[in-house]
C-alpha cells in the first residue's frame, strides 16, 4: 500500500482514564504488542510506538484526550497506524486523532477474557463508524493463525480487509408476514404518537461516543431525553432515610439472594456498602417519576464512582419487573408491577431497544426483562450436547435477577473490583438461564439509526466450565453463555458496531423469531434501519 516508502507501521494504545486499571493491565498490553509486532515484522513490516512507556506512570497507554491529541499532532497523518487493544479504553482518547488520518487505520485485540480488550476495541469500532471514519478491524489469540495472517497480509498491501458479512441481511429485502409486520407498525406507530422520556444521568461514558444518540435522530423515533445529573442523584440518596434502604434489602434477603459481604471496605463489599445502593435505588425511581421518565440510564463510573458506591444492583433491580416496591414521598409505589428500564453506562442506543422491547414484549404476552451485556470473549465448546461457538457475554456489575438461574435465589453480590470502584458497592450476578433469547444492536452509522437484530440461544455449561470462564474474565459479574444462531465468531466481530449488546428471552423459539420479526418491524415504522443477522426464519 505504500510503495516506495518505508514500510513502517505506527502503533497506539489506547487505555482507561484511571492510573490503578492501566497499571495493572500493562503487563497484558506489553505482552500483546510484542507478538503483533512479531507477525507484522515477519511480512517485512516495521513497527514503532508513536508513545513511548511512562516510568512516571508505570503504563504506556494513553490515558486521556489531551495525550491522544498530542500524540497524534507528531504523528505523519498518511502512515499506516495500528490501534492495539488489550484493556478496557476510552475511545475519546484516540477519536479525535483517528477523525482526521489519511492512512489506513487497523484496530486490533487479542482474543482473551482477561482484561476486556476485545470490549474497548468493539467501543472504538463503534464510535469510529458512527463518526464516519474508514478502518479495519482484526482479532486474534496468538497472532500467528491462519485467519489473522492472511488478513493482516491483505492490510499491509491493500489497507484494508474484506470480512466475510454474508449472514447480514437487510430488513427491506426480506419479506414477513402481513399479520406481523401490521403488529409491529402499529405498536411503534402508537409508541411514537404517545412519546417517551429517557432520563440520562450524566450524557457519555468513558469516552463511549457510538453510546450517544444524537437528539434528532432520536426524537424521530418519539423518545426524548431529560438531561439529569448524578450530582442530583447523590442528592437524593442523602434524602432516603436509612429504615427505606432495609427494607429494600430485607425484600432482597427474604428472595434469598445471597450478599458476599466482608470486613474492609477497601477490598470487601460491607452491609453499609449495599445500604447505600438500596439508597440510590430509592433515590433513582424517586427522581424517574418526578421527571416522568420511562427509562433511565446512570452513567456510573467518571464523578459517581470518585463519591459512593456503584449504581450496578440499583440498576439490576430497576430492570426486573419484580423488585422491591418503592413508594414517593408522598406514599404513591412507584412504577408498580413494572421494571423501569435502565442501560447500563448511559449508552443511549441500549436505552431505546430496552425500553421499546420491554414494551413489545409486554404485548407480545411474555415478560419483557432485558439487559445489555459486554461481548466479553468467547470459545467453542464441546459436551453436554453443545457443539458450538459460545459467547461469555458479560457485563460490569447487573442484569435484571429473572434472567438467572434461579431468579432472585440464584443471585450474589460481589464486591465491584477496587480497580474500577474505590468506594465499592455490589454487583447484582448470576448465571444466565437456558432458553432462546432475541439479541440486538442499535447503532448510529452515516447519521442514521440502524439495528441488528437475531436469535440465539443462552446454553447451560457444566459448572466447571462457568467457573473456568468467570476466572478468565471476570468472576463478579453476572454471564451468559450465548449461541448466537447462524453467526460465526468472525462474522459477528468483524460486523458488531458496539461493546455492548442487548438480550431478552422469548418463551419458545418459535416465538423468539416472531418477536425477532415484529421487532424489525416495528423498529422499521421508527425510521430505523433495521438488519436480520444469522438465521433468523421469515416466516
Ligand atoms: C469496569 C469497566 O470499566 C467496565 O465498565 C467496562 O469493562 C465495560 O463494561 C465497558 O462496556
Amino acid at each position: 500500500m505504500l510503495e516506495g516508502k518505508i514500510k513502517e507501521v505506527l502503533l497506539v494504545a489506547s487505555g482507561d482514564l484511571r492510573l490503578s486499571a492501566n497499571q495493572d493491565c500493562w503487563a497484558t498490553q506489553d505482552a500483546m504488542e510484542q507478538a503483533l509486532t512479531a507477525a507484522i515484522e515477519k511480512q517485512g513490516w516495521k513497527v514503532r510506538r508513536a508513545h513511548l512507556y511512562d516510568a512516571v506512570k508505570k503504563h504506556g497507554f494513553i490515558d486521556s484526550q489531551k495525550m491522544g491529541m498530542e500524540v497524534f499532532r507528531n504523528v505523519d497523518p498518511d502512515q499506516p497506524i495500528i490501534v492495539a487493544e488489550s484493556v478496557w479504553q476510552y475511545s475519546h482518547h484516540v477519536l479525535a486523532g483517528l477523525t482526521t488520518h489519511r492512512g489506513p487505520i487497523l484496530t486490533v485485540a487479542n482474543w482473551s477474557g482477561m482484561w476486556p480488550g476485545l470490549v474497548g476495541m468493539l467501543n472504538l469500532n463503534g464510535s469510529l463508524t458512527k463518526a464516519g471514519v474508514v478502518y479495519s478491524t482484526l482479532w486474534s489469540r496468538n497472532f500467528d493463525d491462519a485467519f489473522f495472517v492472511e488478513r493482516l497480509s491483505e492490510w499491509l498491501s491493500t489497507g484494508k480487509i474484506r470480512h466475510d458479512q454474508s449472514h447480514v441481511k437487510d430488513f427491506d429485502l426480506v419479506k414477513i408476514p402481513v399479520k406481523e409486520e401490521t403488529a409491529g407498525r402499529e405498536f411503534a406507530k402508537k409508541l411514537k404518537a404517545k412519546k417517551s422520556i429517557m432520563g440520562v444521568f450524566d450524557e457519555g461514558c468513558m469516552g463511549m461516543y457510538n453510546a450517544i444518540v444524537p437528539d434528532d435522530l432520536l426524537h424521530a423515533t418519539g423518545i426524548f431525553k431529560e438531561r439529569l445529573s448524578q450530582s442530583a442523584l447523590y442528592a437524593a440518596m442523602l434524602k432516603v432515610k436509612t429504615e427505606e434502604a432495609e427494607a429494600v434489602l430485607n425484600w432482597m434477603l427474604d428472595k434469598g439472594m445471597t450478599f458476599n459481604w466482608g470486613e474492609d471496605p477497601k477490598s470487601d463489599l460491607t452491609r453499609e456498602q449495599t445500604l447505600e445502593q438500596c439508597k440510590m435505588y430509592i433515590a433513582a425511581l424517586r427522581i424517574a417519576d418526578n421527571f416522568g421518565c420511562d427509562t433511565i440510564g446512570i452513567q456510573y463510573q467518571q464523578g459517581l464512582k470518585d463519591l459512593t458506591v456503584a449504581s450496578d444492583l440499583t440498576e439490576g433491580l430497576l430492570n426486573n419487573t419484580d423488585r422491591p416496591p418503592v413508594v414517593s414521598e408522598s406514599g404513591d409505589v412507584l412504577y408498580a408491577g413494572s421494571a423501569l428500564p435502565h442501560f447500563n453506562e448511559v449508552d443511549e442506543c441500549a436505552g431505546l431497544d430496552g425500553l421499546i422491547t420491554y414494551l413489545l414484549w409486554k404485548e407480545l404476552g411474555m415478560q419483557g426483562d432485558n439487559t445489555l451485556h459486554d461481548i466479553r470473549w468467547g470459545e467453542h465448546f464441546q459436551g453436554n450436547g453443545i457443539d458450538d461457538f459460545v459467547w461469555v457475554l458479560l457485563i460490569s456489575g447487573a442484569a435484571p435477577a429473572s434472567h438467572f438461574i434461579n431468579g432472585y435465589k440464584g443471585a450474589a453480590s460481589d464486591r465491584q473490583p477496587p480497580m474500577f470502584f474505590p468506594f465499592g458497592g455490589g454487583t447484582l450476578k448470576g448465571v444466565s438461564k437456558p432458553g432462546p433469547i432475541v439479541w440486538s444492536r442499535v447503532f448510529v452509522m452515516n447519521n442514521k439509526l440502524h439495528c441488528d437484530l437475531g436469535v440465539g440461544e443462552c446454553v447451560l455449561l457444566p459448572e466447571e466450565e462457568t467457573q473456568r470462564r468467570w476466572k478468565e474474565t471476570n468472576p463478579q459479574w453476572p454471564i451468559m453463555h450465548a449461541v448466537l444462531d447462524g453467526v460465526t465468531r468472525d462474522q459477528m466481530m468483524a460486523r458488531h458496531k458496539a461493546n455492548h449488546i442487548q438480550v431478552v428471552y422469548a418463551s419458545d423459539k418459535a416465538k423468539a423469531h416472531e418477536a425477532c420479526r415484529i421487532k424489525a418491524a416495528a423498529l422499521a415504522e421508527l425510521g430505523i434501519e433495521v438488519h436480520f443477522c444469522g438465521d433468523v426464519k421469515f416466516e
